[in-house]
């Protein structure tokens, strides 16, 4: 049977899902889009040739919703929404912070409901998308949902209870790799390299060691370890890195981002 999936705020992530959809195989014209400005709809019907249409539309044609609007914006669409979705509908959230059950409420009876928490690596199919079900979501349309992000990345299950600090982590994780590279690649810039050749050679560093991570089996300990000789350089750096607090600061830094994404669920911002 043909689904049809509506993207309903494609922004980023929205946008970034749609392109991975296709790539994964979907046809456009089993894709719909809405946006809230016109320039924004042409763009994405020129980009990808799917047609775009209006929230009220998207719930009447498409099987499954994907709400991708900020969490600030989620009151506002659901109410919109309301009258027009029927429980057969699957709704898939990817907002940070809102509940499956601030969801529920506000639709049919019954509707199922799952979050998500993407990443934008969905962007070159090396997302990862954790995934929970909402009190009327069943094992299928977790399939269901799996199919559709597995398709640019891994996929995880979690109890919804552990979503906030998956957002911490995963969500907003590469986000914090980036400013790593940025610090990194000004430290360079410091040491004499020009800004060019100092951006390539924490990127291949970056990707050498995120290859290593996920393919040696290795723990973070032990790969660290071979790389710090005795009296050599490396653990003059790790010195420096324990000195300044830079793991207290990571733990204190995703503390914060789980608070923000457990405020953020009011809907209110
Ligand atoms: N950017 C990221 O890395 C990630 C974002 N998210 C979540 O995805 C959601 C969107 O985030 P971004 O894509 O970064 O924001 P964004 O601002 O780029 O996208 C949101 C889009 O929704 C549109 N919109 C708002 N209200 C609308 C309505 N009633 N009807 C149609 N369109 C409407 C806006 O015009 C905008 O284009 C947020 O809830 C965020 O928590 C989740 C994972 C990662
Ligand atoms: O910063 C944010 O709120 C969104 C959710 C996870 C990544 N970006």
């Amino acid at each position: 049977m043909t689904q049809t999936v509506a993207v309903l705020g494609t922004g980023k992530i929205g946008e970034a899902l749609l392109s991975g959809m296709i790539r994964a195989g979907w046809r456009a014209a089993d894709l719909l889009v809405t946006t809230r400005r016109t320039e924004r709809a042409d763009e994405l019907r020129n980009r990808y040739g799917v047609e775009a249409v209006s929230n009220a539309e998207a719930a009447k044609r498409a099987d499954t919703l994907i709400l991708a609007v900020k969490p600030q914006d989620m009151g506002k669409l659901l109410d919109e929404l309301g009258p027009h979705v029927t429980a057969d509908r699957l709704v898939i959230s990817a907002a940070a912070g809102i509940t499956t059950s601030f969801i529920e409420e506000r639709l049919a009876a019954g509707t199922p409901v799952v979050r998500v928490m993407p990443n934008t690596p969905v962007l070159v199919d090396e997302g990862m998308s954790v995934i929970s079900a909402g009190s009327h979501a069943t094992g299928d349309h977790v399939v269901h949902a799996e199919e559709i992000f597995g398709g640019v990345g891994k996929t995880l299950r979690v109890p919804e209870s552990q979503q906030d600090a998956a957002t911490a982590l995963s969500g907003s994780g590469p986000a914090y790799f980036y400013f790593l590279v940025e610090a990194m690649t000004d430290a360079g810039i410091l040491l004499g390299l020009p800004r060019a050749q100092a951006h390539d050679l924490i990127v291949q560093a970056a990707i050498g060691a995120a290859v290593m991570l996920r393919d040696s089996g290795e723990h973070p300990v032990k790969l660290r370890e071979a790389v710090t000789s005795p009296a050599g350089t490396t653990i003059s750096a790790i010195r420096e890195l324990e000195n300044h607090g830079v793991r207290a600061a990571l733990i204190a830094a995703l503390e914060a981002a789980r608070d923000r994404s457990r405020e953020l669920a009011s809907g209110n911002g």
